[in-house]
């Protein structure tokens, strides 16, 4: 038996690989200094894998960064609207793919499966796909010269790269994959040649629905993969669910599949019993969840692993995490705050791999040799399912009190409609924000010195109030309709309401990346969730208090918050939304009586949580949608509320968004305008809706004439009297000056919309 590894976190135990990207791109860092300290970051992590004495550790896991768009760019997929002629892709050109530049637009973002990492969506189309460079081969080479490592290099597979990719029409995802599949051979010959033992080409889109034709194409690029390659071994990783099609996917010619036991367990374990597995492959059983942040209880993993090595000889078996390390923090270790009880109970990814190294001694050598930790990991899992915070009788009894009338509202949006529209008065095409504005250094050291002690909480009260008279002067000049208070008083959406909710407790050092060098601390939901206190009125009530404009209060959503924190997983997901749901109720209710009329509640992680498994999706949207209806449908019908949802597909999902029955949706679309634009020329939407028309993850300021085109499309599907204008998604990672000219531009672009619309009905 060996232990594998599937992908380590890149952002390092302190950032110290997001603090090297982004004093790159402020010019305090040269080229060759960060390609050097991306190296020792890259190092540091390939050797602590080694001192774990991980069997088969991967390489090219680490980017500078993504690693979709490190394959976009490896196979020579560089938008013609950057500056490339051909060969090496240039650091330049690489992160204007990234991040966009003064004159082309960044690649589209979205969620990689159902996970809160983004990727840099890859675009066939605009030139001949060739390769530009072997990555992979560097970093083997890299890591076999500095560190004698034997790597296992990593890279998506082509299935996978192609259903993930945009730019082909959706007949030519075929053509498209067998386009491709060349390169594919030219890269792993390559790595054969150099003597590479094992790659594992990752497949997680194997997971999702395929056609009999998908697996004809699937088993016909495989079968030519393997022909090419005498020598290499092709581990076939799949995760994040079961694959529905194992009988198939064991036959294919590659001499390992990678399963997930944590997500598709037992569909997996059922699968292995009841059709067996090749005598001739390695199985990689990912048994340690790569997702969530709680210690695996040993005595059940030996079990399962028990019950697989029924299948599967134990020399022809990997033990590892269940997908890539990439979505956990780096190490318990740093995290000298916790009350001992719980920190027992937690494994980031060093622990994981510790967790997977442990078994697969076990079995090597006996159980007898790993008793000891298993009666105390055993210990540590019982005493924290006893404690009291995940035993509160007032949630459990709030929780049986749910009906259906705690999730409607009393006037239904047809009715709400004009109510709404004659107290409100709002113009036509009414210009807002998401939320956010920048959070600058000064409100990060701010909140710094606040944690530190340095500051006390009046000192930091008054500059949050100072931040919010700015913005709302601000918003004021720039004149938008309906002002926001800026949320300069939250580290971040999901972190700040884990912090003031009851039944969370929070990391020090918790870090995962979300999207290039940004990350998020996600907080950990370990006890049952309750309000305890307001949370965001008194800075909603101060913004208000400095306007005669309306002002929105601003919420995340119960799946949201969900979605992104690590959660417990003794009760089902639902039961956790639900609480979640019922503590945000009470915040809104605070909110109203408190004056605040117009409250958006945001849910950009409501479609991230769908499952991948068509079966398993109503449910989820029943209750997710649920959820959201439990916090909002308790106000009165002038009370309008807003959601928000950014970077994902919308296309098969208006109506659930409809179902939210919020009264205004704003929604990211800059990036794939036209594309969404043309989902509304097929359905009837009638509530409020904003399609973002300013990239808000781009430095580069939109023109007017680019915003106003933006709005002119979507007003061929969309009645004017529907229409927001609002950016994409929150201000936060935007510089000030940025920030002012492109709202600037965006209500000068709504003004001319205004003017053109009237003259014309005149
Ligand atoms: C909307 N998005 C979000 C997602 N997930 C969330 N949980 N939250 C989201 O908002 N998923 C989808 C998208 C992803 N988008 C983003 C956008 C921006 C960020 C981001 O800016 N992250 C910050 C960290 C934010 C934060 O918590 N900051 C703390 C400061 C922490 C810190 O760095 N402290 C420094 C010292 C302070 C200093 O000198 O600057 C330190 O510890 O060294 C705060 O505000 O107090 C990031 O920097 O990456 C993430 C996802
Ligand atoms: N209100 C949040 C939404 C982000 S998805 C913000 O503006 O940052
Ligand atoms: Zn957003």
């Amino acid at each position: 038996m060996k232990s594998s590894n599937l992908g380590y976190p890149r952002i390092g135990e302190q950032r110290e690989w997001k603090k090297a990207l982004e004093s790159f791109w402020a010019g305090e860092l040269a080229e060759n200094d960060l390609v050097k300290q991306m190296e020792q970051i890259r190092n540091r992590h390939l050797q602590k894998q080694q001192e774990k004495e991980i069997d088969l550790i991967p390489v090219n896991d680490f980017t500078f960064y993504d690693h979709m768009l490190d394959m976009a760019v490896m196979f020579g997929l560089v938008p013609k609207r950057y500056d490339y002629d051909g060969g090496p892709v240039s650091l330049a050109t690489y992160f204007a793919m990234a991040r966009g530049n003064e004159s082309a637009v960044a690649g589209e973002m979205t969620k990689w499966f159902t996970t809160n990492y983004h990727y840099i969506v890859p675009e066939f189309g605009d030139r001949q796909p060739a390769v530009t460079e072997n990555k992979p081969l560097l970093a083997y080479l890299a890591a076999k010269e500095t560190l004698g490592l034997q790597g296992k290099p990593v890279i998506v597979g082509p299935y996978t790269f192609v259903k993930l990719s945009k730019g082909y029409a959706p007949d030519d995802f075929h053509k498209t994959i067998e386009q491709i599949v060349p390169l594919y051979k030219q890269v792993l010959q390559e790595l054969e040649l150099h003597g590479v033992e094992w790659v594992q080409i990752d497949e997680p889109a194997f997971v999702m629905e395929t056609t009999d034709q998908d697996l004809q194409v699937i088993a016909r690029v495989y079968q030519e993969l393997s022909q090419a390659l005498p020598h290499l071994k092709l581990m076939l990783q799949t995760y994040f669910e079961a694959v529905d099609w194992y009988q198939e996917l064991v036959a294919l010619p590659v001499q390992g599949i990678g399963l997930d036991f944590v997500q598709g367990v037992e569909k997996n374990l059922s699968n292995l019993k009841k059709h067996g597995f090749p005598k001739d492959k390695v199985l990689a059983a990912g048994i340690v969840d790569g997702r969530n942040i709680w210690r695996s209880s040993l005595e059940e993993k030996w079990q399962l692993v028990t019950s697989i090595t029924e299948s599967v000889s134990q020399d022809r078996l990997w033990l590892q995490p269940s997908s890539s390390l990439l979505h956990v923090p780096v190490t318990v270790e740093r995290e000298t705050d916790l009350v001992e009880e719980v920190k027992k109970t937690l494994a980031f990814a060093d622990e994981k791999l510790g967790e997977v190294q442990l078994l697969v001694q076990g079995f090597r050598f006996g159980k007898y040799i790993i008793s000891k930790q298993i009666a105390e990991n055993e210990a540590a899992l019982t005493q924290l399912q006893s404690s009291p915070a995940r035993n509160r009788s007032e949630v459990k009894q709030a929780l049986a009190e749910l009906d259906k009338t705690t999730a409607t509202r009393n006037v239904p949006f047809h009715e709400r409609k004009g109510i709404q529209q004659e107290a409100w008065k709002l113009p036509l095409l009414p210009t807002t924000t998401i939320g956010s504005f920048p959070q600058t250094t000064e409100v990060r050291k701010a909140r710094q010195q606040f944690k530190k002690g340095d500051w006390s909480p009046e000192q930091y009260e008054s500059f949050i109030q100072e931040q919010i008279k700015e913005w709302i002067d601000i918003q004021e000049d720039i004149g938008l309709d309906v002002l926001v208070h800026g949320e300069f008083e939250r580290t971040d959406m999901v972190e700040f309401f884990g912090e003031k909710l009851g039944g969370f407790l929070f990391t020090k050092n918790g870090w995962v990346q979300s999207y290039g060098s940004r990350c998020v601390k996600p907080p950990v939901i370990y006890g049952d969730v309750e309000f305890l206190a307001p949370m965001t009125v008194k800075e909603s009530v101060y913004a208000k208090s400095l306007t005669e404009k309306p002002v929105k209060g601003m919420l995340t959503g119960p799946a949201t918050i969900l979605n992104w924190s690590f959660v417990r997983d003794d009760i089902s997901r639902k039961e956790v939304c639900e609480q979640i749901a019922l503590a945000l109720r009470k915040e809104v209710e605070e909110l109203e009586a408190a004056g605040i009329h117009m409250i958006q509640v945001d849910e950009p992680a409501l479609r991230e949580g769908l499952p991948l498994k068509p079966e398993d999706r109503k449910s989820y949207i029943d209750w997710a949608v649920s959820a959201f209806r439990i916090a909002t449908s308790s106000v009165q019908p002038t009370t309008q509320i807003h959601t928000h949802m950014c970077y994902c597909e919308f296309h098969d999902f208006i109506d659930v968004i409809s179902d939210l029955d919020a009264d205004v949706i704003s929604i990211e679309t800059s990036r794939s305008h036209g594309e969404l634009v043309s989902v509304f020329e097929t359905c009837t939407y009638d509530k409020g809706i904003g399609l973002g028309v300013y990239d808000i993850h781009s430095p580069r300021v939109p023109a007017v004439g680019e915003m106003e085109n933006m709005v002119t499309q979507a007003l061929d599907v969309l009645p004017a009297s529907q229409f927001w204008i609002n950016p994409d998604c929150g201000l936060k990672t935007r510089g000030s000056r940025e920030t002012i000219l492109s709202l600037k531009n965006m209500v000068e672009a709504t003004r001319a919309v205004r003017d053109r619309l009237s003259a014309t009905s005149q």
